[in-house]
């Protein structure tokens, strides 16, 4: 049966994936951006699109939406440890707002994007949705409020949620990719090396206790990720909210990244030793059970050279146009 969603954030990364997703399966889709960070040109034809912010959400929600589908969001690591107040004011006075907003227009049901940054650095591997969270950075701190926030709404309102805590997102999907201003994902950088926009790739710290010193962690193609946002709207149960890892349980350290990133594009990638980067853990691996067992995801493009080159593929198409 289609439905009608709200995507707040669709025009950015992993929003407008998820949306094109939506409009392929045959639902009606409203992207609800104020392209702080996203693109326009980012809106899958199809969606109708509000330039405006989610704290405003009131002006547009009304109770003939399914559900909302949550990614606005701020989520630069290194800027939330110098910014916190800008990240408690969007990602949680904005999630208040919306949360308000669907309360009154009758909304029930919600799919948030949490993150992997709400655990920290993990006592145990792989990460099970158990383990205690303590975000090392407001960023974390942050959505984990909004999770903490969520919980309270389905118990008292009745509100039928689900956070899926992504892990690292990489790839592209056709015409919807990566493309932050400034970049600071590890496979869009690379990639800028490779296409002569950057001379040499910084690696981050080279004495973690990994197996080559660099940090490992749990790269998920964005369209693997796009596929239980469509689940996650059919198991949300009012009064509930069901928190899920996503990620595909394989850890590959910075240097076999870059290693893979030769081997798609031919490029031999110069690199250069760089200091730790302040709030990273040393290896950050999913144990995605729960969203096998309750929202019944299976990712099927968990080979991380075929991530790089979708990733490439987009990269490239946006050099030609621009
Ligand atoms: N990319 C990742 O690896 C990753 C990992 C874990 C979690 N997440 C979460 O997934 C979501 C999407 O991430 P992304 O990588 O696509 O980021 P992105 O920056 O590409 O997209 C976020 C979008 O939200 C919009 N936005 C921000 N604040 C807004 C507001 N107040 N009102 C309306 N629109 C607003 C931006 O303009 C942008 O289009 C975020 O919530 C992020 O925290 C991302
Ligand atoms: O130029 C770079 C960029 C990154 N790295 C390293 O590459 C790894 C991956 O870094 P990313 O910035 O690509 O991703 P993060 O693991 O820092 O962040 C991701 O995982 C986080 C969980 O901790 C959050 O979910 C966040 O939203 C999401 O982007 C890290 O070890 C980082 O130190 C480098 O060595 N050089």
């Amino acid at each position: 049966m289609s439905g009608k969603y709200l995507v707040t954030g669709g025009a950015g990364y992993v929003g407008s994936v998820v949306a094109q997703h939506l409009i392929e399966a045959g639902h009606e889709v409203t992207v609800l951006d104020n392209l702080s960070t996203g693109f326009r040109e980012g809106v899958p034809a199809g969606a109708s699109f509000i330039e405006g912010d989610i704290r405003d959400a009131a002006k547009w929600l009304d109770a003939t939406y399914d559900a909302v589908l949550h990614f606005a969001a701020f989520s630069q690591v290194g800027e939330s440890v110098v910014k916190p107040e800008k990240y408690w004011d969007n990602n949680v006075g904005g999630t208040m707002a919306l949360l308000a907003a669907m309360r009154e227009a009758g909304v029930r049901r919600l799919v948030f994007s949490s993150t992997a940054a709400t655990y920290g650095e993990p006592e145990t591997t792989p990460i099970v949705e158990t383990a205690p969270t303590r975000p090392t950075n407001p960023y974390g701190a942050s959505k984990l409020a909004v999770d903490h926030m969520i919980t309270g709404e389905a118990a008292a309102h009745g509100l039928g949620a689900v956070s899926l805590r992504y892990f690292n997102v990489a790839g592209a999907y056709g015409a919807q990719g990566e493309r932050h201003d400034p970049e600071s994902h590890l496979i869009p950088l690379v990639l800028q090396v490779a296409q002569g926009r950057r001379e040499a790739i910084s690696v981050y710290g080279d004495d973690y206790p990994t197996p080559d010193g660099t940090c490992v962690r749990d790269y998920i193609h964005v369209a693997d990720l796009a596929d239980a946002h469509l689940l996650a709207l059919k198991a949300a149960v009012p009064g509930e909210h069901l928190i899920c890892n996503l990620g595909n349980g394989n850890g590959f350290s910075v240097r076999e990244v870059v290693e893979t990133v030769r081997q798609v594009t031919g490029h031999p990638i110069p690199e250069v030793m760089a200091e730790r980067r302040a709030g990273d853990p040393a290896v950050l691996v999913a144990s995605a059970e729960t969203a096998r067992e309750r929202l019944g995801w299976t990712p099927s493009r968990a080979d991380l050279a075929g991530i790089v080159a979708d990733a490439w593929a987009f990269a490239q198409n946006i050099a030609r146009e621009q």
